[in-house]
């Protein structure tokens, strides 16, 4: 599955949509047993949530918008299918978060594919539920201190950490996506399936008690003046970054 959403790759209302409708199609395609995500646009994987979901909207959208990210990463950490991520590009906040919850990252070679939850830089702060996916995966020491400081890994600091599982030249991604498929793929569905409900269960149920809340407290922390200034603010930087 490529990713395409010009220019970055965001994870809009529309985009998230969309990502849960062909996961839910590929999930029921009886043919498909792995996925290997990645991005149309070499160079970025994903900027992560689109930040114009979250600036000047009313309540209604921003509830909508959690729900459907939540729902989002509700299906594919559950997804029966083996899925890896091939991180052909930059992949802060959202964009690691969606890598997090694959079974697999490879991430391509060049220092400015940076990957990590770096919601603090943005003034905001990264959920339990990204916390818990990153913690699942690099450990309670390693995340607190990524996530406080909100740091954004090059790919040998990624590998060193655990962030990505291998680091590989940008032109041998795919083909290295492939052939970790393969392996993951001669394991029978039904044991690894239930030995990856095992993991993951109870990261899922603390979301899945918790939807409703989470829902509330991203509706009343997004819609405070200080947060939304914030993030003007850090979308003018994006903005000025390029004059
Ligand atoms: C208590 C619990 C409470 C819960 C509290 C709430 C928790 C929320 C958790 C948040 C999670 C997130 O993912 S927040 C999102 C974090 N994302 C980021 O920090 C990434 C920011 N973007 C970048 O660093 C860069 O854009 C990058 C992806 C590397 C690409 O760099 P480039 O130089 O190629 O491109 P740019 O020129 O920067 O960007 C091209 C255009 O895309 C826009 N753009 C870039 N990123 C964007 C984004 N995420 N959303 C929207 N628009 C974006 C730029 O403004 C530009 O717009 P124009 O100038 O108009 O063309």
């Amino acid at each position: 599955m490529k990713l395409k959403n010009p220019p970055v790759n965001s994870l809009s209302l529309e985009m998230l949509t969309e990502l849960v409708i062909n996961l839910e199609k590929l999930e029921n395609d009886k043919a498909v047993r792995g996925l290997v995500l990645t991005s149309e646009y070499p160079g970025i994987f994903s900027a992560g949530l689109d930040l114009m979901e979250m600036c000047g909207r009313n309540p209604a959208h921003y509830a909508e918008y959690w729900k459907a990210l939540q729902e989002f990463w509700l299906k594919l950490y559950q997804s029966s299918l083996v899925v890896v991520a091939a991180i052909n590009g930059a992949s802060p906040a959202g964009g690691c978060l969606m890598s997090l919850i694959c079974d697999y990252r490879i991430l391509a070679d060049n220092p400015k594919y940076t990957i990590g939850l770096n919601e603090t830089l943005l003034g905001i702060v990264a959920p339990f539920w990204f916390k818990d996916t990153m913690v699942n995966t690099i450990g309670h020491r390693a995340s607190e201190r990524a996530l406080q400081l909100g740091l954004l890994f090059p790919p040998a600091e990624a590998l060193q950490v655990g962030l990505v599982d291998q680091v590989v030249p940008e032109d041998k991604l795919q083909s290295t996506a492939l052939s970790v498929m393969a392996q993951w793929l001669a394991i029978p569905d039904h044991a690894r399936q239930l030995t990856k409900t095992m993991m993951r269960k109870p990261t899922v149920d603390h979301l899945v008690k918790q939807r409703d809340a989470d829902i509330q407290n991203f509706v009343s922390f997004v819609s405070r003046d200080s947060i939304q200034k914030s993030l003007q603010m850090y979308l003018q930087k994006l903005r000025q970054k390029k004059s």
